[in-house]
């Protein structure tokens, strides 16, 4: 089998390895010919190590991987990437036994680098597209990534959902891959003729420097709202993450989604110091005072999901996606700018797309059923759930029905304004668990169900997701709408350490068959 995640390059020796990330060279006991060692692949991974490695050791929020290194060189690895302190850890661990050791102020983003200069900067030969923002990466990377391939690219995708290079689809651990991992990708996806990459940059990943050393050729901005402040403490530190993609050592291009406050402050900043084109698109709104330089676009909503891009400088669009609400007509407008951005003209667009934009995203407004009609949706945040319970109302004849939980160990305060969220624009509303992972799911539920009161909304709490899906799809009338909001494509639920078979969309087309039986069986009755 291919490994996608293990491509090697040519073998590099150490020293010049070090010069160009910057690390010395520690060989420890080892005498000068310890130098010439050289290495072909890079793993951050112990388990992950075989001969020819370069072992990454970086600091872990809970342990320094300096602590692994011993099995790594036992697996191969015949040299380490780290910091002082793993290069202490080591030399303690190792004894007497001697491993050059390439010493950096910060492994992490030293990684990066190092994995591409092995493999030949894979990303030189690509065109890149990085999408970032709270909500809208994902459908927006599909986007970005179906309008490529009309228009006779070979593009690649790295997301949340899957990682579809080069022919191969393999489910994503991260939404942006640890950067030894995602250098061996575009290694692998340039191998096999692609043309072009399409990635979600986390903000997790902006911090940690996951997708150094790729300069994008665009970079994209959604949205920023509440989220994931368990990681960044604070909104400003969370701004600042996403912000660091808008920088010349990370993009060349750039179109800024400037809706929202985040987004207007976002271009003032990063369009004086971008070298390249920068965007900014109004779909909601007007756009703002441009800075010099910076072109605008505005997305008009047409009749149903049909929209109009115009171009400050005399571009025009018409498209449209099939996708429902209004977020995706922005998430379509975004990815369509991107695609330009990056030098191809409307009319090019225009040719390529005679249907719209029209991906299927997985989880992502995935409609299951037509009466009643079941949706399975991944907003886990406030702003996603009230976008797609507004996206639903206009269509919806009988009740809104949604269904939500919140996940476990992560940014706690989002819960009550989820609660609150539900009940305010939903008509009934379920409470039930998302991924506890090893918090007291009871705990999880009781925070969101605060949330819920003062509206007078039905509110009925069932632990059990499966029996929850049950009962909401039991209950509905064939003109209800019933929102599964939350997990979207995921398979895997997360209980005190233990993963435990959970898809929503699998739940739902069993309730869907029970359902079916019950209804047919009191025809006949
Ligand atoms: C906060 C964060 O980014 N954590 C990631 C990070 O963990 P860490 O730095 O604490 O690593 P650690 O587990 O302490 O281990 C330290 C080092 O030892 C190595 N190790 C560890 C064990 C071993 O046997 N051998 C070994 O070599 C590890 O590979 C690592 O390099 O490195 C680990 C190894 O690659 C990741 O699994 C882990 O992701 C965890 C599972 C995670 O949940 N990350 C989430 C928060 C995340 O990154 N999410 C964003 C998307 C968020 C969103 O938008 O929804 C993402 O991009 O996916
Ligand atoms: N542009 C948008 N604005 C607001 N909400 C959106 C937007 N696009 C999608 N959503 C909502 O957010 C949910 C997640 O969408 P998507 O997976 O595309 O975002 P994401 O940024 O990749 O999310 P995550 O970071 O959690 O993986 C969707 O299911 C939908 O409810």
């Amino acid at each position: 089998m291919t490994d996608y995640t293990r491509q090697t390059g040519l073998f590099t020796q150490l020293d010049a390895l070090a010069a160009a990330v910057g690390a010395t060279v520690d060989v420890g006991d080892g005498g000068p010919e310890a130098r010439n060692a050289a290495v072909e692949s890079v793993t951050s991974d112990s388990r992950q190590a075989r001969p020819g490695d370069l072992f990454a050791a970086t600091p872990g929020e809970k342990v320094h991987g300096a602590a692994f290194a011993v099995s790594a060189i036992e697996a191969g690895a015949n040299a380490v990437l780290t910091d002082a302190q793993g290069r202490d850890i080591l030399r303690r661990d190792l004894g007497g036994r001697s491993v050059p050791v390439l010493v950096v102020d910060d492994p992490r983003a030293a990684v990066g680098k190092a994995a591409a200069l092995i493999l030949g900067e894979p990303a030189a030969d690509l065109d890149s597209y990085a999408v970032t923002g709270t909500n809208g990466k994902t459908t927006t990377a599909y986007m970005v990534e179906s309008i490529l391939g009309a228009l006779g690219r070979k593009p690649g995708l790295i997301g949340t959902v899957e990682i579809r290079l080069a022919g191969m689809s393999v489910p994503a651990h991260l939404t942006t891959p640890m950067p030894d991992e995602l250098q061996s990708y575009l290694a692998f996806h340039r191998r096999g003729g692609g043309t072009d990459v399409v990635m979600e940059t986390s903000s997790h990943a902006l911090v940690q420097g996951r997708s150094d050393p790729v300069r994008f050729t665009v970079a994209g901005f959604t949205n920023l709202t509440q989220d994931h402040l368990d990681f960044h403490g604070t909104m400003e530190r969370y701004y600042q993450a996403k912000a660091s993609l808008f920088t010349p050592e990370r993009a060349r291009n750039a179109v800024v989604s400037v809706d929202g406050e985040y987004g207007r402050r976002l271009l003032a900043e990063c369009a004086p110091r971008l070298e390249g084109e920068v965007a900014a698109l109004a779909v909601d709104s007007g756009l703002p005072d441009l800075p010099d330089g910076v072109v605008g676009w505005k997305a008009l909503a047409l009749e149903g999901s049909s929209f109009v891009l115009e171009s400050t400088d005399g571009r025009r669009l018409a498209t449209s996606t099939s996708l429902p609400g209004d977020f995706n007509v922005a998430n379509a407008a975004l990815a369509a700018v991107m695609v330009m951005t990056a030098g191809y003209s409307p009319d090019e667009l225009a040719r390529a797309l005679p249907a719209g934009i029209n991906p299927s995203v997985p989880g992502r407004m995935e409609v299951l059923n037509a009466r009643p009609r079941v949706i399975v949706d991944f907003a886990h945040n406030t702003e996603a759930l009230v976008n797609a319970m507004k996206a639903l109302r206009p269509s919806t004849e009988g009740r809104l029905v949604v269904l939500t939980g919140s996940a476990g160990d992560r940014d706690k305060g989002k819960r009550p304004a989820m609660g609150a969220a539900v009940a305010r624009y939903g008509d009934f509303v379920y409470i039930t668990d998302d991924d506890p992972h090893d918090e007291d799911p009871a705990v999880i539920r009781a925070a969101v169900i605060e949330g819920t009161r003062g509206f007078d909304t039905p509110v009925v709490e069932i632990a059990d997701r499966s029996q929850a899906i049950d009962a909401a799809i039991a209950e509905a009338s064939e003109r209800d709408t019933i929102l599964l909001a939350g997990r979207g494509h995921e398979t895997i639920q997360e209980v005190a350490g233990v993963p435990i078979e959970l898809d929503d969309r699998v739940e739902a087309r069993r309730a869907l068959r029970k359902r079916a039986r019950v209804h047919d069986g009191e025809e006949k009755a």
